[in-house]
C-alpha cells in the first residue's frame, strides 16, 4: 500500500462541496470555474501519477477554450505532446467525482491497476489561459502535484499548443525543440522565414493579416512573437483583450457557427483576415468579397490548402510517401469529394475530438488532420522525416529536388505535430499563400462549400442518443435515424446527422443541402426530430436563418 496520508490530508483543503457529476469529455473537464477546484487538485495527482506511469514529463492545462469566460477546464498532455491516454480518461472520471472518504481508495485502485511504483521521480508542466479563474485553479493542479511528492514547472500564461509543444520537447531530450515558449518562438519564427526567403517579391499588401485573438491567451502570445517575425508577417491585432471580454462575439468558434465576423474588427473588402480560439489551437480564415458577402475558409479548406502544398512538393521531389486527410462528420461534403475526387487523396472520417483524428492521422506517411472548426495539424511518420531529410543531403538529387525537400524540412519545422495550433497553422498557411503567390479568393475559389447549418437542441439527457459510423448516424433513440433518413431525402445534396456533445450539454445537430434554405429547413426539421425523439426539454426549436 502507498502512504497516501499526506495527499489526504492536502486533499482536505480542496473539497468535493458542490458533488456535480462530471465526465472527461471530448477535450478533458470543463464547467463552471467556481466548481472545478477540487477537480484541479486532483488531475494534479493523476498527472503525476501518469509521470510516474510513464516515466515522463506529463503537462497540465488549465483552460475551457472556447467556452464563456465565466467556465473553466483542464486537460492532461501526454508525453510525446498526445492528448491523455483514453484507458486513463475512466481514471479521471473516477477521481473528478470521487467523494472525499473515497480518494485515497481511487488513488490507490489505480496504483495498483496501473503497478505503479511511487518511489520512481514524477515530473508535472503546468500552463493556463488568460481567464480570470485559471491562476487560482492551476495553483490548487500545482498542489495535487505536489502532494504526491511529484515535482513541477509552472509556465504560467501559455497557448495549449505551446504546452504540448513543451511537454514533447521535454520528452524528446529537446531533440524536437527546446522546451520554454522562448523556444517555441525560435523554432517556428526560423523556419517561417525560411519558407518566405524564396519570395522576395511580396508587397506589405499581400504580407498584412488581420488577427482576432479572442480576446485571449492567443493575442498576447501572437504579441510576444511579432518581433521573431522580423516583418515578414505585418499583423493587425483586434480583440486583443486589452477590452473586450474573452470568446464573446468574437474567436473561431463565434466566427465558424455563426458565420459571420467577428465583433471589434475593421474589414475591407479582399481583406486576409482570422480569427483563434480561447486557448490558440484552432483557426479559422474569412474576407469580404466587393459585393460585401462574407466568405469563411475553415479547417476544410485549409486542409485543401495544405494538402495540395505538400503534394507539389512531393512531386517536385520525386518522393513518394502516402497523403491521407483526416477528417469528421462536420466536413464539408464539398471538400470531401474535392479531395477525393479532384485531388486523388485518402481521406477517412474519424469521430469528432482531436484526439480521434490523431490517432487515425498516424497511420500515413503523411497525415493531414482538421475539424472543421479549424483544429488541426500534420503529422510526418518518422521514416517521412528520415526520407526528406536524406533528401535535402542527397548530393546526386536535382537542385529542384532538393529544393522541393529543403521547403518541406521547414514546412514540417513550422508544423506544431503535437497538436492543432493556430499560430503554427497560421503561419504555414501565410507561408503557402506566399509560395504559391495565391490571394485569399484565389484559396476560397478551389472549392465551393455547400450552404450548411449547425444548431444546438436541449435534451434531458443526451446520453439517450448513441451513434456508429463515426458519428454519421445514430443508433438509438428508436426511430431517429428513420426519421433523419426521410427528411435528407426531401433535399438534393443534402445530408444529416445529430451527435451528443462532448463539451456541452446539448445535442449538435449538422446538416447541409443545396441552398441555405434548404440546410436551414433540414437542421431545423431534425432538431425537431431530435426533440420529439430524444427528450427535448424548453421550447421547440425554431428554425435559424442567416
Ligand atoms: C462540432 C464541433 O465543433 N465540436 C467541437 C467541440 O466538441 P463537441 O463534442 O462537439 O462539444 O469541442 C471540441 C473540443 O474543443 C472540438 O474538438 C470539437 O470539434
Ligand atoms: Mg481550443
Amino acid at each position: 500500500m502507498a502512504d497516501l496520508e499526506g495527499a489526504f490530508q492536502m486533499s482536505l483543503l480542496h473539497p468535493n462541496l458542490k458533488g456535480v457529476i462530471l465526465q472527461y469529455g471530448t477535450a478533458g473537464f470543463r464547467t463552471k470555474a467556481e466548481e472545478l477546484d477540487h477537480v484541479m487538485f486532483r488531475m494534479g495527482q493523476l498527472a503525476a501519477l501518469r509521470s510516474k506511469k510513464t516515466k515522463s514529463t506529463i503537462g497540465v492545462m488549465v483552460t475551457a477554450s472556447h467556452n464563456p469566460e465565466e467556465d473553466n477546464g483542464v486537460k492532461l498532455v501526454d508525453p510525446l505532446g498526445e492528448m491523455l491516454a483514453s484507458a486513463w480518461e475512466e481514471y479521471a472520471t473516477q477521481l473528478a467525482n470521487a467523494e472525499e472518504n473515497q480518494l485515497t481508495v481511487i488513488l490507490e485502485k489505480i496504483i495498483q491497476e496501473e503497478k505503479i511504483e511511487m518511489h520512481i521521480g514524477a515530473f508535472v508542466v503546468v500552463g493556463r489561459d488568460t481567464r480570470p479563474s485559471s491562476l487560482k485553479l492551476s495553483q490548487t493542479a500545482i498542489d495535487g502535484i505536489i502532494s504526491l511528492g511529484s515535482k513541477h514547472k509552472d509556465y504560467g500564461l501559455v497557448t495549449t499548443p505551446q504546452l504540448h509543444y513543451i511537454v514533447c520537447c521535454h520528452n524528446t531530450n529537446q531533440m524536437y525543440g527546446t522546451a520554454s515558449v522562448e523556444g517555441y518562438y525560435e523554432k517556428l519564427s526560423k523556419a517561417f522565414l525560411e519558407l518566405t526567403k524564396q519570395t522576395p517579391n511580396r508587397t506589405d499588401d499581400h504580407k498584412h493579416l488581420k488577427v482576432d485573438g479572442a480576446n485571449g491567451i492567443g493575442a498576447l502570445k501572437l504579441k510576444e512573437m511579432e518581433n521573431y517575425l522580423q516583418k515578414k508577417l505585418l499583423i493587425s491585432l483586434y480583440n486583443d483583450g486589452t477590452a473586450g471580454k474573452l470568446n464573446h462575439l468574437c474567436g473561431a468558434d463565434y466566427v465558424k457557427v455563426q458565420q459571420k465576423r467577428p465583433e471589434g474588427i475593421r474589414m475591407m473588402a479582399g481583406e486576409r483576415c482570422c480569427s483563434y480560439d480561447g486557448d490558440a489551437d484552432r483557426v479559422v480564415y474569412y474576407y469580404y468579397d466587393s459585393a460585401s458577402l462574407f466568405h469563411l475558409l475553415d479547417g476544410d479548406k485549409i486542409a485543401t490548402l495544405i494538402t495540395t502544398f505538400l503534394k507539389e512538393l512531393l512531386t517536385k521531389a520525386d518522393l513518394h510517401l502516402q497523403v491521407a486527410v483526416v477528417q469528421t462528420a462536420y466536413a464539408n461534403g464539398s471538400s470531401t469529394r474535392y479531395l477525393e475526387e479532384t485531388m486523388k487523396v485518402e481521406v477517412h472520417c474519424a469521430k469528432t475530438g482531436v484526439k480521434h483524428l490523431h490517432h487515425k492521422a498516424q497511420q500515413f506517411d503523411i497525415g493531414v488532420y482538421f475539424e472543421a472548426n479549424g483544429h488541426g495539424t500534420v503529422l510526418f511518420s518518422k521514416d517521412a522525416q528520415k526520407k526528406i531529410q536524406q533528401l535535402v543531403e542527397n548530393q546526386n538529387a536535382s537542385k529542384e529536388q532538393i529544393n522541393a525537400a529543403k521547403l518541406l524540412m521547414n514546412t514540417l519545422n513550422l508544423i506544431n505535430q503535437t497538436v492543432g495550433d493556430a499560430i503554427s497553422d497560421m503561419l504555414l498557411i501565410e507561408a503557402i499563400l506566399a509560395l504559391k503567390g495565391m490571394t485569399v479568393q484565389q484559396w476560397d475559389a478551389i472549392y465551393t462549400d455547400l450552404p450548411n447549418r449547425q444548431v444546438k437542441v436541449k435534451v434531458a439527457d443526451r446520453r439517450v442518443i448513441d451513434t456508429t459510423d463515426a458519428e454519421r448516424r445514430a443508433v438509438s433513440p428508436p426511430g431517429l435515424q428513420e426519421a433523419i433518413d426521410s427528411l435528407v431525402q426531401k433535399y438534393s445534396l443534402s445530408r444529416a446527422f445529430v451527435r451528443p456533445s462532448g463539451t456541452e450539454d446539448v445535442v449538435r445537430v449538422y446538416a447541409e443541402a443545396d441552398t441555405q434554405t434548404n440546410a436551414d429547413l433540414l437542421a431545423h426539421k431534425v432538431s425537431l426530430a431530435v426533440y420529439k425523439l430524444a427528450g427535448g426539454v424548453g421550447e421547440e426549436p425554431k428554425v435559424v436563418r442567416s
